[in-house]
């Protein structure tokens, strides 16, 4: 199943640069193993904006949500999540 996810991130403003920077870090490397795992499937920079659009590929909403929601940011995220079914007309195999 994939899906369509926005996280918007906001740091609390009493977080020091060294806490920020050492949540930053583990948000990577777990996003990148999650990445290398192939269940999220791609991750785009919003331009300007502390944002990120992400496609996930996941066996089921009850992983989507346990994977959303154990990210070391997920405190810190605003989360949008849009289900995505294949369309009739793509031309991609891996669409679904
Ligand atoms: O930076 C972000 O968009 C938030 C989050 C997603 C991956 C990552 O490393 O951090």
């Amino acid at each position: 199943m994939l899906f369509h996810i926005r996280m918007d991130v906001q740091l609390p403003p009493s977080l020091s640069a060294g806490e920020a920077a050492e949540l930053k870090a583990v948000e990577k490397a777990r996003s990148q193993e999650l990445q290398q795992q192939g269940k999220w499937r791609h991750l785009w920079r919003i331009g300007g904006q502390y944002s990120n659009i992400s496609i996930f590929d996941v066996e089921s909403v009850d992983e989507l949500h346990t994977l959303v929601s154990t990210l070391p940011l997920f405190p810190y995220m605003k989360i949008e999540v849009l289900p995505l079914c294949r369309h009739p007309s793509s031309i991609r195999d891996d669409d679904r």
